[in-house]
């Protein structure tokens, strides 16, 4: 838990936050630190541990996500994002389940909670299609994504004309849904069929068949072609202006910088910064653990690469130098050459 001070409880009105200003002024309260208190926070989690045999790949003290805005959860491969991801939607259980591991969405206590009954909740996370779904047709998807309305019941097959009525309801709702993501002409084409942007939006209009509170998407721009990445963020932006939270996983920093109001960022299973995508994205401890492995890695802003890290690049460029110039020194010594490598 963070030893910072708790901002004032703010209960936000449904689309309060789709001006920019309100989110900015909500969030600057807020100390940019692992595990910092949110005004509203619609999850909390706490003590959540996950190991696969001796190796821990998730281990969160503490972690708030508030209502209404779009956070990013990054960090390296491995770093224990999509397995944070699985343990708080039912998936997983963690290795401190009824030993410390607590978690609640809405004020509601989910530690025992199963998938299903997270999503009843309100708390959605898209999926990507699998082989089965993608033989299935684009609306069949969608039917899919409202299972736990009528219909899902077997019970109430018996009275199949009671709710049938429901049942049109769900395919208009469904072809609404449609229409806004821009679908609507394929529904009766396979998924399989869809591109890869359209896919992405098949599965976050699917996920929006359960009226979700919180939507969860994991890597929504993967395999997104550049004409379509605009309309995803579009689309994702609009579900938070309409007063929908939204949590995203993503390694696109370019994606990251331009939608997150704020920036959760875990490593080695660890949550280590926080705050809003600026102030994050030029913290010590993210560049640490991107640029510590990975050079080359693309944080979406040349100006993340600090005077310091830009230094230590030059350093290790200088000793790599210095060692190929060893190994000609070297071989000019046994060949008889010159330190160009020419007789
Ligand atoms: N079912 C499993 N059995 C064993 N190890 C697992 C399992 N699931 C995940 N891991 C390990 O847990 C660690 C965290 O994996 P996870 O997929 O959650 O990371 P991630 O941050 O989502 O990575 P990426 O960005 O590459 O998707 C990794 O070392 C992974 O190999």
């Amino acid at each position: 838990m963070s030893d910072a001070t708790t901002p004032a409880s703010v209960a936000v009105a449904p689309g309060a936050l789709a001006d920019p200003v309100a989110r900015k002024q909500l969030m600057s309260g807020v100390d940019a630190v692992p595990g910092s208190s949110k005004p509203d926070s619609i999850l909390v989690v706490d003590k959540i541990v996950r190991q696969f045999g001796g190796m821990t790949a998730v281990d969160v003290g503490h972690l708030e996500v508030q209502r209404g805005i779009i956070t990013a959860l990054i960090g390296p491969n491995g770093a224990g994002k999509t397995t944070f991801f699985n343990l708080i939607t039912g998936f997983d259980r963690p290795t401190t389940a009824g030993k410390g591991a607590h978690w609640a969405f809405d004020g509601r206590t989910l530690d025992k909670t199963s998938a299903s009954s997270v999503a009843r909740a309100g708390m959605v996370r898209t999926f990507q299609l699998t082989k089965a779904l993608s033989r299935m047709t684009v609306m069949e998807n969608m039917m899919l994504g409202a299972q736990h309305q009528a219909g899902e019941n077997l019970l109430k097959s018996v009275f199949k004309p009671l709710w049938a009525n429901q049942e049109k309801e769900i395919e208009l709702k469904a072809e609404g849904l449609l229409e806004r993501f821009r679908l609507l002409e394929k529904k009766d084409d396979y998924a399989g069929s869809l591109s890869g942007g359209q896919r992405k939006l098949l599965e976050m209009a699917r996920a929006l068949m359960s009226d979700p509170k919180m939507i969860m998407l994991d890597e929504p721009m993967a395999g997104v072609n550049p004409a379509l990445t605009q309309s995803l963020l579009g689309h994702i932006q609009a579900l938070r202006d309409e007063g929908m939270t939204v949590l995203f996983v993503e390694h696109d920093m370019h994606v990251v910088r331009h939608i997150s109001d704020w920036v959760a960022v875990m490593a080695e299973g660890r949550l280590v910064a926080e705050g809003p995508s600026d102030t994050v994205m030029n913290d010590k401890a993210v560049i640490d653990a991107y640029l510590g492995a990975h050079h080359d890695t693309d944080l979406g802003d040349d100006a993340l690469l600090s005077d310091e890290v830009l230094e230590q690049i030059a350093e290790e460029v200088a000793a790599e130098e210095a060692v190929r110039e060893g190994d000609a020194t070297d071989e000019a010594g046994t060949t008889g050459t010159t330190g160009e490598g020419r007789p």
